[in-house]
Formats: C-alpha cells, structure tokens, sequence
C-alpha cells in the first residue's frame, strides 16, 4: 500500500543490530545467550578448519513445514502455554534453537569464504526472523522435550486455514481472505515472504508491525491480530478480516464524502489516534489506504509497519527538542536518537533527482486528467517508488513536516495526517498534491492550501488548525496525554456522540456536491446560459426534455457539426454510414482524439473530482467510448471505461453522473444537456450489450416515471445511491480481488489454487442489487427532472 520506500535499509542483522531494535530485556537476554552460542558454534567450527583461513561455518535449523503457534501470545500474559516457562514464545525459540546443525566444515579460499560468511549472515538474520516470529525448528525441538504439552495450545498452520480469495498485497506480502477451518471464522491472512523480507532488509519493518498490532490487538478501531505462524517459505498474520477494504477506494468512488460522514470518519480518527498515542504508538503512516473498513463500516486503522513506539523518555526528549526553536535540521540529524532518523531525513536541498519538477503526466489511459494525475500521485503505490539517497517514513502526501525536516517524531505527527485526510474527504484530493514528491514536500513546508469553493467553513478552519508547520501549534498538540478535547470540542464535531461513536451506525456514504442541491430539482445557482437562442420551439422543447436521441450538445462553433449529428438519430450505423460520418468528420477537430471512429456525441462538460472541477470536450463513439479531452491543451486526458455494469443518471438539466464499477463520473454540463447526455449513453450501451443491459433501467424508468419530484424522492435518490456505492465497491473489491493477480500467482500458485467460492465468503445478490438500485435511481432521477421541468415549463 504505502509507496514510499519507508525504512533505510538495515545492515544485515548482526548482534549489536538486536540492541537498537529495542527487544524487551528478557529477549535480548535470550537472544544475546543464542546468538553468543552461534557464534561459539562458528569459532568452535572455524577451529576446526585446517588451513588457518578463518572459514566460516553456517547452521542450519532444519526448516520443515512444521509452524509454530503464537496464538494469543502477547508477552506477559501467556505464560502459561509456553513451554520451559519462558516468558515469551521468542524466548522459547531462541532457547530450543541451541542445537543448530553444521551444514559443513571446509577449509576454503578468500572468495568461499566470503560468500560462506554472507550465508551465515543470512542464516543469522533468518534465525532472527524466526526468532521474532516463534522458530519453527525450535519449538518443535522444545515441544518434544517439554512435560507442559498439554497446556500448549493446537498448533496453527496454513493448513487451519481455507484461503478463499486475494485480497491484496503488500511490497513483500499477500493478504489473502480465510476462513478458519475449526471455527469457520472470517480473517485475512498477510502472507509475507521470508525470502523477499531478506532481501529487503524488512526485518525491522516485520518486527515492529507485529509487535504494535500486538499491543493494539483488542483497541477498539484496530485490526486484532489473532495468532501469526510460519513456515519455511512464509511469515503469517492472521488478523481481523476488513470486510469493506479501505477508505480510499469510497472517496474515489463518490469523488469526496458530505460533511455528516466526513465529521463521523474523522471523528472515528480522533479516538483511533487517542488509543494510539495514550498507549506511545505513533503511527507514522496514516492515509486513507490504512484506514480499513469493518462489516459496520467502521474504522479499523490498520499497517503498523512504520509505527514508532516510543519510551517515555523518548517522548520527554522529543518534547524538549520541540522546544528548541534554534534547533536546524541539519544538526539534528547527528544528534537525533530515533532509531529511524536517518530515514527520516529527506534532503530537499538534494537536486539529484529532481527531475520533471513540472512535468505533467499526460498518459491518463485511466479515466484521469491533471486532477487525476495529482490524485493517483497521492496514491503512491509501489511501482511509483524510487530508490532515493535520503528517504522517509510514511507516504509522501501525508507526512508532516516535521518529519520530513527530521525533526523529533511526536503524536503531532499524526495529528498533521488527521488534517490531511479531513480535507481529502472534504474535498477529494489531499491538500499537498505535486507531479513528484520533490514538489509535495515543498508544498507540505510552507503549507500552502487551498481550499476550492464549496469546502465546509468549520471543517476548513479545523483542518487549518490542524496543518501547522509547528507541531506544537497543531490543534491537541498540548492537550492532556492521549485525550484530545481541544480537537474532540471543535465546532467541526458539534454533535458528535463521542462515547457512543463505534456503536452507531456510520453516515451512508453521500458524495459532496455543493453544486448539487439535494432539496431541490434546480440549484438556485442555475442560471440561463447566455448563447441560447430565445423561445420555445421544438428544438428547445427536445433539448430541455432530453428528447432529443443522438444529437450533441455542441457548442456555437461546432454547430454545422451539430446538425451532421443530428441527421441520424440512431446509433446503429451500417458501415457505409460510418465510412460517410468519419468523411465527413475529419475537418472536426476534435476528429484526431476519436481514433477514426464516429463522433456520436460531443459537447463540453466540466469533469468533476470531489471539489475540484476541470472544463473538458466530452466524446461519445462508435467505440463505444467516452473519451475526454483538454481542450486548452488539446490533450486527451482519459476515457471513461465502458463497460456492461456502466450506467448514467441525470441529476438534474446540467449535472448527470457516469457510475462504472470503480468510480463515479460527475458531469456538469454547463449549457444543460445533461439529459441528452443520458439518453446518448443508455442508446449505446443498449447497442453494445443489448437491450438486456439496459432493460432494468428501462422497465424500472417506466415505473418510476410516476413518481412524484418533490424532495424526499431526491434524498432517496441519493439514498439509494449510496447504498449502491457500498455495494458496489464491496462488490468490486469481492470482483476485482477474485482474479488471482499475476503477482499473486507467481508467489502462491497453491493459493491461487485454492480460489474456490466459499459460499459464506461473498454477498452473491450485491451485483444484482447494485444494478437495479442504480437503475432505479437513474430512472426516478430523470423522472424528477423532467417532471420538475414541465412544472416549471407550465408556469413559465
Ligand atoms: N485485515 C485486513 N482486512 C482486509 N484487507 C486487508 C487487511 N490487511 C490488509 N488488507 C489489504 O491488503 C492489501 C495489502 O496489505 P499489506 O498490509 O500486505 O500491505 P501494505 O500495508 O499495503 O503494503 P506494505 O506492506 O508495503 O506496507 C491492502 O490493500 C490492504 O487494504
């Protein structure tokens, strides 16, 4: 999920490394005894070697496929299942790992021995991940010898687990959906590759998701880790199944959220953050992708990867540090004591790759434009990272700038996330956008943000409260330890039942449109365009009812094109006709941007993403396609992806939506041909999948065509709207995730295998919900507005 390379890359594990990563004493303790036995075993086989070369000897511990159970193995209170009356299940494995075989004894070249010494420093970091995950050869050598077997609870492997479906991966990890085979619950499994967490160095990133997930398990807001095991290839977490994905793909999907769900989100956000910081977790990577979703829709805050727990000293430091005003960035970075501090230290004084400062991705074969561009930016996924001299923890449009000048971490840094994805659900995009990350993190340090029109007043002063410079100055930053009510009592939450927050049913998830009036059919921001030929004849009356089929809304200039349109009211074209059209067409500048197909429809709409609104010339082809262009650029900027599922609905004369399976198009049509739009895309799809695709729509159009426009049928609208946005990105994620991805089928074939429906696993009738609900908002949506016209006809 996060793209940002987070971590420096660890030095192959060595014995001091165990030190700095901060392991309780008892372990350490253990770890220092096996790690000296290793080394005695390496110097007691290098004594052994004949040639007086130091040779250097690695031990193997016999991995099998057996795994070692870490059920409900928090440190401290799982005593008693532990064999030997270790305290921990690490110290059990660190214990029993005392009889490491020797693989070879040989007397050897320079060269051998070095590579045999990367071997035995691979050997060592793998005992290491063993050790943090509970050694499989250990406990099964403990369990052998222990009189406690008994107490020891059944060992858990990926055989106690169906692995329905994939439901995503990680930068060395697949997370896939399980279900237990004993007590046929739900969870998802992160599988992660010990092979890949070698060769990453993730050692520490491991380590540390495991143990904060730990202390987080059973917090309310958390995904609970349930039991983590292993086995020769692979690391698992079993951990609670988030049945609704994240957060993200519904602010994609609606473009952004209106202030009720926006006020619950992030008030579920506050109380996640008070859990963490009162326990010392500071985040560090908070983002709408880590923000996941349970059955109730509730928040569960989710990859621990780059959370810092911090000692209280540590936090008595980082406070007085934050007081040092004089305190610059660059000295900071010898004395800082963060373990992470070098990773923390992005170096913006560094041109070396800063490259396409202003450039502008182009190649939005997706469905995006420059908005897009700046928003998929904001998504940075893995193929999107750099290797880079400096790097940071956390994602680069959410990291503070605190963090970026390698200042002291403190909880203020997720409190500058919290602000960040307050506005980004407000408004659709985050509030630090750039073309690189060069250009995000200059626009993070001198907070410049904007606000577009139509930004809810208490929520932007919350958020500029929030997104100081001076994390001293961020709203909660001085409040009491782990309780924020300065940010519980802003005006933003009035009304908010903190106490009872998580047992409520969250908002439906509406989408923010404040162009979009949702009491009235007409905004009474409407208003006449100025190029529109006076009076009401039969052309006017089709343009306002959106009688009119096939005829695009063209503007003045593109008028002789418009009546070529208009000579053919039908879509279904011989191939003699479309030869004549595209002829005919090809002085048409807009003609280069169809790929030598008919021009069914153009006119220009305004492509809207949240807040933010881009003035575009819309095309529908023979494709069939709906292609949008930059007409200043001249710049084809993306198309909308067609589709079966596609379906279009008129929100009122100038507004009408595009719903594709993962994101809805809101288009503006400013000279109000927003039905003529809808009739032109439902006669397509029609043509290209056949009445069948469009047959619920149609029946559910007649139907609702007698329901009466007043304002509560609107908020059904909406209504109904949004529960098709959560069914349909439930369904979609369910869709999308069950094809195995390439990636998926590289690293577990047998997983991919195992893709059978499990019955239990899936919501069989969200497809068909889905289209009918779409369907029938679509229909009583035109009903309304046609209905509401006619009344205004009439008293016109
Ligand atoms: N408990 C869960 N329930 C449902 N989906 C999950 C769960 N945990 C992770 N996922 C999904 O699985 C995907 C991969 O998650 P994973 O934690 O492996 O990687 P990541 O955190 O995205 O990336 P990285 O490991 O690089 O930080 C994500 O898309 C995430 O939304």
């Amino acid at each position: 999920m996060p793209a940002m390379p987070k971590e420096k890359a660890t030095t192959a594990v060595s014995f001091n490394n165990f030190a700095e990563l901060g392991l309780k004493k008892e372990r350490l303790g253990v770890m220092a005894t096996t790690m000296t036995r290793m080394q005695k075993q390496q110097q007691q086989q290098q004594q052994t070697c004949g040639c007086g070369a130091a040779s250097a000897v690695t031990t193997t511990t016999t991995t099998s496929t057996t795994t070692e159970n870490n059920n409900n193995s928090r440190y401290g209170n799982s005593n008693r299942y532990l064999p030997n009356g270790h305290t921990s299940p690490l110290a059990a494995a660190l214990a029993s790992n005392s009889s490491p075989l020797p693989i070879y004894t040989m007397c050897c070249s320079q060269q051998e021995l070095h590579q045999q010494q990367l071997r035995a420093q691979s050997q060592n970091t793998k005992l290491y991940i063993d050790a943090m995950m509970g050694s499989p050869s250990s406990s099964r050598n403990t369990s052998a010898a222990t009189a406690v077997e008994p107490l020891t609870p059944p060992k858990k492997s990926a055989d106690d687990y169906i692995f329905g479906r994939y439901i995503g991966e990680g930068s060395f990890s697949m997370v896939y959906l399980a279900v237990d085979v004993h007590t046929r619950r739900e969870y998802a499994i992160k599988v992660c590759e010990k092979r890949l967490i070698l060769r990453e160095r993730k050692q520490d990133y491991i380590k540390r998701e495991r143990e904060v997930m730990h202390m987080m398990t059973n917090v309310p807001g958390f995904v609970n880790l349930s039991c983590t095991f292993q086995d020769q290839r692979s690391l698992y977490f079993v951990m609670t199944y988030a049945k609704k994905g994240d957060l993200l793909p519904y602010i994609n999907k609606v473009g952004s959220f209106d202030v009720a769900c926006t006020r619950h989100y992030a008030a579920e956000l506050v109380l996640a953050c008070e859990q963490m910081h009162r326990r010392n977790v500071v985040h560090r990577d908070l983002k709408p992708e880590n923000i996941l979703l349970d059955e109730d829709m509730h928040m569960l805050i989710a990859d621990f990867g780059s959370a810092k727990v911090m000692t209280p000293k540590e936090r008595t430091e980082a406070a007085s540090q934050l007081s040092d005003r004089g305190r610059r960035r660059r000295s900071a970075r010898s004395s800082d004591d963060d373990e992470d501090s070098e990773d923390l230290y992005y170096d913006l004084d560094d041109q070396d790759d800063l490259d396409d400062v202003d450039g502008e991705s182009n190649d939005d074969v997706d469905g995006g434009d420059e908005v897009d561009s700046a928003y998929h930016s904001c998504m940075p996924r893995r193929r999107q990272r750099r290797p880079r001299r400096g790097s940071f923890v956390g994602t680069a449009q959410y990291v503070s700038p605190e963090v970026l000048q390698n200042g002291p971490i403190t909880p203020a840094a997720d409190l500058w996330a919290l602000g960040c994805i307050v506005y980004q659900m407000i408004s659709g995009l985050p509030p630090f956008r750039g073309s690189n990350d060069y250009v995000i993190f200059k626009e993070i340090l001198s907070c410049g943000v904007d606000f577009p029109q139509g930004f809810d007043k208490d929520a932007e002063d919350l958020v500029k409260c929030l997104l100081k410079v001076d994390p001293r100055e961020r709203l909660g930053a001085q409040d009491e330890f782990g309780y924020y009510e300065s940010i519980r009592s802003h005006p933003f939450f009035a009304g908010i039942q903190w106490r009872t927050l998580r047992q409520q049913t969250p908002p439906p998830i509406y989408p923010y449109l404040p162009g979009v009036c949702k009491d009235e059919d007409f905004p009474s921001s409407f208003s006449v365009p100025g190029d529109l030929e006076p009076g009401l004849d039969e052309r006017q009356i089709t343009r306002l009812l959106g009688m009119e089929l096939g005829v695009g809304s063209v503007g003045g200039s593109d008028s002789a094109a418009q009546k070529t349109a208009k000579t053919k009211n039908s879509f279904d074209l011989s191939d003699a006709e479309k030869m004549q059209r595209r002829q005919a067409q090809k002085t048409d500048k807009w003609h280069v941007f169809a790929d030598d197909e008919v021009i069914l429809k153009k006119g220009f709409v305004n492509k809207r993403k949240g807040l933010f609104a881009r003035k575009r010339m819309l095309l529908l082809t023979t494709g069939p396609r709906l292609i949008y262009i930059d007409p200043v650029q001249m710049i084809k900027k993306g198309e909308i992806p067609w589709s079966p599922e596609l379906r279009v609905e008129a929100k009122n004369f100038k507004i009408f939506f595009v719903y594709t399976p993962n994101r809805t198009y809101y288009l503006d049509d400013p000279e109000g041909y927003a039905l003529d739009w809808v009739e032109a895309i439902e006669n397509m799809s029609k043509l290209s999948y056949g009445s069948a695709a469009t047959a619920t729509s149609a029946s559910a159009s007649a139907s609702a065509s007698s329901l009466p426009a007043t304002s509560s049928s609107n908020r059904s609208n909406s209504s109904s709207s949004s529960l098709a946005i959560v069914a349909s990105i439930a369904n979609s994620n369910s869709s999308a995730s069950s094809n195995c991805s390439p990636t998926a089928r590289r690293n577990s074939p047998a997983a991919c295998r195992q893709q059978m429906p499990l019955g239990s696993l899936t919501a069989p009738t969200a497809a068909s919900t889905t289209t009918a609900t779409l369907a029938v908002t679509s229909a009583s949506a035109a009903a309304a507005a046609t209905t509401t016209h006619a009344k205004k006809t009439a008293s016109n």
